[in-house]
């Protein structure tokens, strides 16, 4: 059972598109990256949500159910850095957050640990360090133990140790159970945690799926032979190469599918190409999305 389900939404802003008939499924427990450049549609879906914003068209259901009070509290939410009181202590803090859910105060004590920040909870918000800050941030979704947590840029603004901080919070939950959909434009933030994505582009879905079904697009294999010109014709003429160019001591030969190296060995040997090199490589993600986004683009 999807944790979210999102059928054909679309939505604009007066003129502007901001998502055209977008669809795709979380699975509960992944980590679900919506990725996409400046303005391609990541903060207006996670407001549809949310319930903070209305589809013009499309539905969705959360846990398998039309969206009602009941499954959203079971979601915790981070779209805009919340107002913490810069004077006021984490504990303090929590307590405002716990009021304004309508919650006690019995949770904080387990939130704050979960984020780190059990030794500093007396320490004044203004004290932190922006990674702290960030932490004590999700630690307020945290309250009430939600199923699922969306978070909108969660490292948005942080410097690398914040951003490393962050990330090792946002692991450690997922660990824990927890389903997160996180927006990002950090396509290396992205890859680095992210079980799932869905690439938006201009409002667009330009693709979803599995991190590693999307990283394996387009993978490459890097080999070495001591006749590299006789070696590329014949990488040309292997079934499923989409190209293959040489440089420096390397051929490269792209793929469509993932390549087998096993088959690419046995095959250049029955050319009489004997390989003194093999080497799979994947795109990485951010390789990925540019080709992806390119092609869209075209
Ligand atoms: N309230 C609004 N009124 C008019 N246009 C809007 C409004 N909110 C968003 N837009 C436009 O809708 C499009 C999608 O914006 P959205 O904020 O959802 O994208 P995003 O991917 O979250 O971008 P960013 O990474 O910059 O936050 C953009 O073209 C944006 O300018």
């Amino acid at each position: 059972m999807p944790i979210l389900s999102l059928q054909n939404i679309s939505k604009k802003y007066g003129t502007v598109q901001a998502l055209s008939g977008v669809s795709f499924d979380v699975p509960a427990g992944s980590v679900f990256g919506v990725l996409g450049p400046n303005g391609s549609g990541k903060t207006t879906l996670l407001g549809i949500v949310t319930d903070v914003l209305k589809a013009d068209t499309g539905s969705f259901t959360l846990f398998d159910k039309a969206p009602s009070a009941a499954e959203r509290r079971q979601i915790g939410t981070l779209l805009e850095t919340p107002n913490f009181y810069h004077y006021l202590s984490a504990y303090k803090n929590l307590e405002i957050s716990a009021a304004i859910k309508q919650r006690g105060k019995d949770d904080i004590a387990r939130v704050l640990e979960i984020c780190g920040l059990t030794q500093r909870q007396h320490s004044a918000f203004k004290t932190y360090s922006l990674g702290m800050k960030q932490r004590l941030a999700i630690a307020a979704v945290l309250l009430g133990d939600p199923d699922v947590l969306i978070l909108d840029e969660p490292t948005n603004g942080l410097d690398p140790s914040g951003i490393a901080e962050v990330r090792e919070l946002v692991r450690k939950l997922a660990d824990s159970g927890k389903t997160i959909i996180l927006a990002s434009h950090l396509l290396d933030e992205v890859e680095k945690v992210c079980t799932h994505v869905a690439i938006l582009r201009s409002g667009q879905l330009l693709l979803s799926g599995p991190v590693h079904t999307v990283i394996s697009r387009n993978d490459f294999v890097e080999l070495s032979a001591a006749d590299n010109t006789q070696l590329q014709a014949a990488m040309l003429r292997y079934p499923g190469c989409t190209g293959a160019e040489i440089q420096g001591n390397i051929v490269r030969a792209f793929f469509a599918e993932s390549p087998d190296a096993a088959a690419i060995n046995s095959y250049c040997a029955q050319q009489g190409i004997w390989l003194s090199y093999l080497q799979l490589r994947k795109k990485s993600l951010e390789t990925a999305f540019l080709e992806i986004t390119n092609i869209a683009a075209s």
